[in-house]
């Protein structure tokens, strides 16, 4: 039997005073797995500039280069069209935007596609995109619990395509993965969204925006119907944004600690859900400007509680809940039910670490109420979350003896997320 050694805790550092930092965050993890995804689908060679180098996008470029697409990861990211290949195993570790949007793309393989993952992956929801693809005619073989990783798509190099019902109530990657591929089928695909809720629609945009981009022609003129018509995907030159929501935790850092905080790079026009930060940040307390690409946020160490709907910004939920915990008023968050599928059960986790710190956060059936409560140092468990440690690293700018469990869970989508806290906090620029 071999032991495993669990890490030490990452004592989470106070905040100094106040801030003065500008902070270069790292390229959009969305955006760079849906070019390389429409890279590998193009008709000619591709390259992503400014591209996110971290787990998630590592795991996606390594998928596609099992399927037989040349992939250079180099300062920028050289993608070359391949024929697809079957018969392989893809690793999604805990990635959404891998076991979400590649097993459309296995469809058009030569032969079986094996899909396995972390084991906190096999708790994601899965079932639409199986049920989608089996619909639309591609044999999917359920390994595990139905609905979940680990299953194998039987790719027969090419997908008729047509009309499909899929409920994104769940996630809006069920809709985005289904879109992803859908030039490339025969009769190209109308995804129809049947759920009582759609979250995250600005990914969706992000989805339907890149893929125009490349050439492809999408109607979404109808509520909740895509029409994809069938065609060339263009490879493309393209310039990946900094990432907005891993951007949120340094901005909300300004409100906790004080003083500026600013990230260049900003864009004016974009479809990233971080988009809406500035706005929740000033309700919550902070000054916010965009001069010429950046944003800069001050803020005066004193956060009040919201009422907040974050059903198109789910992901940055955990970054707000840590604020609410230091506000001086209780916070409402709504709209977020989806959250018990994404890494982990993210409203069960913020209510439990929390409490663990003498907080007080109680779950209700779509998001989390927070009354702010004198807290004390302990352990901040993460559950493989990145968004659970960047939330933790935010507590404990302000409660002392925060020790962060697994920060390195960080790496999902921040390289270096320790290296530029404290960069941050020496208040340097890098
Ligand atoms: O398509 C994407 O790139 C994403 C969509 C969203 O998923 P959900 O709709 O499951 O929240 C988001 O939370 C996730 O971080 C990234
Ligand atoms: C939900 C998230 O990730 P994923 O792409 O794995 O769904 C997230 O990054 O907050």
């Amino acid at each position: 039997m071999t032991a495993t050694i669990a890490p030490a805790p990452w004592p989470a550092p106070a905040a100094p005073g106040p801030l003065d930092a500008v902070v270069e965050v790292p390229g959009s993890k969305s955006l760079t797995n849906r070019y390389l995804v429409l890279a590998a689908l193009a008709d000619g060679p591709g390259r992503l500039r400014s591209a996110l180098l971290s787990r998630d996008t590592y795991l996606m470029a390594g998928a596609l280069e099992t399927l037989g697409v040349g992939v250079d990861l180099g300062h920028d990211v050289a993608v070359t069209p391949g024929p697809l290949r079957g018969h392989v195993t893809i690793d999604c570790g805990l990635a959404g935007t891998v076991m979400r949007f590649l097993p459309a793309v296995a469809a058009l393989a030569d032969g079986p596609v094996h899909f396995t993952g972390d084991r906190e992956a096999l708790a994601r929801p899965m079932g639409p995109v199986i049920r989608a693809l089996q619909a639309l005619g591609v044999r999917v073989d359920e390994l595990g619990e139905p609905g979940h990783l680990p299953f194998t798509v039987h790719g027969r190099g090419a997908v008729r395509g047509g009309h499909v019902d899929v409920d994104a109530s769940g996630s809006s990657q069920f809709v985005s993965g289904l879109l992803l591929a859908a030039p490339r089928f025969e009769q190209g695909l109308v995804v129809r969204h049947t759920g009582p809720t759609l979250p995250s629609l600005p990914h969706i945009e992000m989805t339907v925006a890149t893929m125009r981009a490349a050439g492809v022609h999408v109607d979404d003129s109808r509520p909740a119907i895509w029409e994809v018509a069938p065609g060339p995907v263009v490879g493309r030159d393209v310039r990946v944004e900094p990432d907005l929501s891993n951007a949120a935790p340094f901005l909300c850092a300004a409100l906790v600690a004080g003083g500026t905080v600013r990230v260049p790079g900003w864009p004016t026009q974009t479809t990233q859900p971080g988009a809406l930060l500035p706005g929740i940040l000033e309700r919550m307390g902070a000054t916010t400007r965009l001069d010429g690409d950046v944003m800069t946020v001050t803020g005066t160490g004193d956060v009040h509680g919201v009422d907040l709907d974050l059903h198109a910004a789910g992901e940055i939920a955990p970054t707000i809940a840590a604020l609410a915990v230091l506000a001086d008023s209780p916070t409402r968050l709504r709209g977020i039910a989806h959250l018990r599928g994404h890494e982990t059960d993210r409203l069960a986790a913020l209510a439990s670490e929390i409490t663990r710190l003498g907080g007080q956060a109680e779950q209700t059936a779509d998001g989390l109420v927070v009354t702010p409560r004198p807290l004390t140092g302990g352990t901040w468990r993460t559950y493989a979350d990145h968004r659970m440690a960047t939330a933790g690293a935010l507590v404990g700018l302000r409660v002392p003896g925060v020790l962060v469990e697994d920060v390195a869970t960080t790496g999902k989508t921040i390289p270096d997320f320790v290296g530029l806290w404290d960069a941050m906090l020496r208040g340097v620029a890098r």
